[in-house]
């Protein structure tokens, strides 16, 4: 018979395992082995099989001590890596002792034993030791420490599991295709048989080794067939059920059925491989079970579908490790929060996504005070109650969106996401957060039996788009959190100087907001309304500020952060307490009983759900006409929500409240709405009247809508009116009311008293 190489264990990618020296030498061992069984099975002469045995045990001692050099440095505290070293010595030996069998012993009985080195040397040392001691090594160098590196390295060796089931099954193939060239070639029956015989046998214990299930079915699913070790795996008996897709698809989790199904279709369809994972439940103890399963299409002679076969496989204990391996990469053990790797990660997610928008976003230092101090005077077990005790704290000041991360000993980070599109906007978002913050950890912690009052130092920096990267923002916040330390602590700094410095006064405005409320800072100045001939009708109400420096502050300065801060409310009905205190004076007076007063009403005053209630409730405290009282609304309570809007409308103006829409023309007032509206009255805002002279335009508008007013029935007063020509000009459009400068400034109630002696305004003189 003719000498031929046989590859009964074909070199594949899956034996690679990632250090270039030893997969080299791994090929080479593999190749030698594969002469050597190739030359028991050619029957060689015992001389050049002992030559073949000597080459093989030369280059594995060689091979082996590249191995045990490399683990040299680590392997004092991994017992595995010794174990490893005890069981190179066991292949030596046993190829040893193959060797000397060849004298005297048919050969046909060491073909077997051979391919028991080789299939043992293939699953357990290349696909299991070598592998885990390799993945264990490359991970110290990483910088890993021994847990960590003996974690990840367990996790790549029950991953390479599903590795070991494929080489048996290619081996298995590899074995049959040449059993069959054999059969060709080679005239011996005895030598194919055991061969056949051999190859069964190995791929059987691999199988049970594994623990693998094998089913099979044909084309038209006519015939299937499952292994024992399947029914075992499924927890089914064999005698009550039948194999097949029903069987399956009643102990499968039911989300996984299209998956599957797809997976299947797709290899009928395109000949790919079927690859699924499912949980199952098995029903004789209930236990849920992870299920691999891959199988491949094998084709008849025409190239046509027969049948399909495979394997499933039990890989709970591996999607488990994944798990914990997926915990430990990511997440920090001692409090279950994101670390640092995950916090950069979704940083760097949110940075690509915000490249898109035009969302601010923020990160948040944070470091604790003195903690240094706590874990020296207590001990670590103390400190570690703080971290703990103090990030479930920091959770409940957080959004769900938000990200909490502890990424050292005493060091989170925030990140908030899809805050407002104006810088300061957001800045001053974050810093309520911030404060929220400080202000939770204010109270003390019950750490054991002591009592502990812990504050923390925040740094800010807002980002959004591109411009940093995360390090650089990382960076940034760090260095505010500095800052905010060497200010005293207890305490956060923004990293942008100017930032801080808007942030820092809009927090003292707030401050004095609320002691003018407090300490009845705040009076409302009077702005005359006149009618065609300049008669006094009726006057807005305009808050003003009286600061203990006798300024008196105008409202462009400040509503708008009391908007912000809700300080609006309080505010507003402050305003409109007082403003129906005056308007019931002047209807107790015959000459001002006919006045009507207009009272600007912000969005979120009147969003508050029992809005309505409240002013009905001053109405009352005041007894008065309520016909005499004037809302302004602005148009842009009409972008949200309409349908609420009206109903409250609806209900004060059901007790004679009248309505005056603020601004008008700025906004986006559909008609559509202004129809469902309980109106009296729409604004020219002041911005049409300035230039309604010059331009062109501006005269349209006011004049649209003036008859538009007028086509709806409402009344239709112009503000801002400066000059004698402004009110001609409206007067000729048809505009009976007017409010502006050129009658009179917003005054003080005397003065606007000392007004309504005046037969018209603007007063001569
Ligand atoms: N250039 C010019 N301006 C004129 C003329 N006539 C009146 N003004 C000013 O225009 C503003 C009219 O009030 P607004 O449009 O409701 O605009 C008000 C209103 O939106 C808000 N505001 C004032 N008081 C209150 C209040 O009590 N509550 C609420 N929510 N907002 C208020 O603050 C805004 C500004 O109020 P003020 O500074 O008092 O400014 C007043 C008034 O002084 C004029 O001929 N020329």
């Amino acid at each position: 018979m003719k000498q031929e190489f046989l590859e009964i264990f074909p070199w594949g990618e899956h034996f690679e395992l990632g250090v270039a020296e030893i997969d080299a030498q791994h090929k080479i061992l593999l190749q030698a082995l594969n002469e050597m069984a190739t030359g028991i099975i050619f029957e060689e002469p015992v001389a050049t099989l002992n030559t073949r045995f000597e080459l093989f045990i030369e280059g594995a001692r060689h091979h082996f001590k590249t191995e045990e050099k490399l683990w040299q440095q680590y392997e004092q505290e991994n017992p595995l890596l010794l174990g490893h070293r005890l069981d190179h010595v066991k292949l030596l030996e046993k190829t040893a002792e193959l060797q000397h069998q060849l004298e005297g012993n048919p050969q046909s009985a060491l073909i077997e034993q051979t391919l028991a080195v080789l299939s043992k040397w293939l699953a357990t040392q290349i696909l299991e030791e070598d592998k885990y001691a390799v993945e264990y090594v490359l991970a110290r160098q990483r910088g890993l420490d021994h847990r960590q590196a003996h974690s990840h390295a367990q996790h790549q060796v029950d991953s390479a599991k599903n590795r070991i089931v494929k080489v048996v099954v290619t081996n298995f193939n590899s074995l049959s295709n040449i059993t069959r060239h054999l059969t060709r070639k080679v005239t011996e029956a005895r030598m194919v048989k055991n061969l056949l015989a051999a190859s069964e046998k190995r791929l059987q214990e691999a199988m049970d080794y594994a623990q693998i299930g094998y089913w099979d079915f044909s084309a038209g699913g006519k015939e299937v067939t499952w292994s024992d070790q399947m029914y075992d795996l499924f927890g089914l008996d064999k005698h009550q059920v039948p194999a097949g897709p029903a069987t399956l698809c009643s102990i499968m989790d039911e989300h996984y059925h299209a998956q599957f199904k797809c997976s299947l279709d797709s290899a009928f369809e395109r000949g790919t491989e079927h690859f699924v994972e499912y949980p199952i439940t098995r029903p004789d103890n209930g236990e849920v079970r992870w299920i691999e399963c891959r199988g491949q299409i094998i084709y008849d002679a025409n190239g046509q579908p027969e049948r399909m076969s495979g394997f499933v496989q039990d890989i709970t204990k591996h999607k488990e490790s994944e798990r914990k391996v997926e915990q430990l990469a990511f997440f920090d053990p001692l409090t279950a929060l994101p670390n640092r790797r995950l916090l950069v990660d979704r940083l760097e997610q949110v940075l690509i996504a915000t490249a898109r928008s035009s969302k601010n976003n923020a990160l948040l230092f944070l470091d604790i005070d003195h903690f240094k101090t706590l874990n020296d005077s207590y001990g670590h077990d103390v400190g570690d109650q703080l971290l703990i005790e103090l990030s479930k704290r920091l959770s409940d000041c957080l959004r769900k969106e938000d990200t909490l991360a502890r990424i050292g000993g005493d060091e989170f980070v925030i990140m908030l996401e899809n805050l407002d599109e104006n810088p300061m906007k957001a800045a001053l978002q974050s810093e309520l957060i911030g404060n929220n913050i400080l202000n939770s950890l204010n109270k003390p912690f019950q750490l054991s039996d002591i009592q502990y009052n812990s504050t923390v130092s925040i740094g800010i920096t807002l980002f959004s788009g591109h411009e940093n990267g995360s390090t650089e923002l990382m960076k940034q916040a760090d260095i505010a959190m500095y800052q905010a330390k060497s200010r005293g602590r207890n305490a956060l700094c923004f990293f942008d100087p100017e930032m801080q410095n808007r942030v820092s006064s809009q927090m003292e405005l707030e401050a004095q907001l609320r002691l003018a409320l407090q300490q009845k800072q705040f009076q409302l100045y009077y702005q005359p309304q006149v009618n065609a001939q300049g008669q006094i009708c009726g006057a807005e109400a305009l808050l003003r500020w009286q600061q203990p420096n006798g300024e008196l502050t105008a409202p462009g300065s400040f509503i708008t952060l009391a908007e912000e801060t809700g300080l609006i409310i309080p505010i507003g009905e402050w305003v409109l307490a007082s403003a129906c205190e005056q308007l019931q004076q002047w209807q107790r007076q015959s000459h001002t009983e006919a006045l009507t007063l207009s009272v600007n009403v912000s969005i979120k005053q009147f969003r508050q759900p029992d809005f309505a209630t409240r002013v009905l409730s001053i109405l009352r405290n005041y007894n008065l006409n309520p016909a005499q009282l004037k809302l302004e609304l602005t148009e842009t309570l009409l972008l949200t929500d309409v349908e609420r809007t009206v109903a409250q409308m609806n209900e004060l103006n059901r007790v004679g409240i009248q309505f005056s829409l603020d601004d008008f023309g700025t906004g986006y007032s559909s008609l559509q709405y202004l129809k469902q509206l309980p109106l009296y009255q729409l604004k020219i805002d002041r911005s049409f009247v300035r230039d309604v002279l010059i331009d062109h335009s501006d005269q349209s508008i006011v004049t649209t809508i003036i008859s538009m007013a007028n086509g709806l029935g409402l009344e239709v007063i112009a503000e801002g009116v400066e000059t004698g020509e402004q009110q001609h000009f409206l007067s000729q459009q048809g505009c009976r009311h007017f409010q502006g400068f050129w009658f009179s400034r917003p005054v003080a109630v005397d003065d606007f008293s000392r007004l309504l002696e005046q037969p018209a305004l603007p007063a001569v003189g």
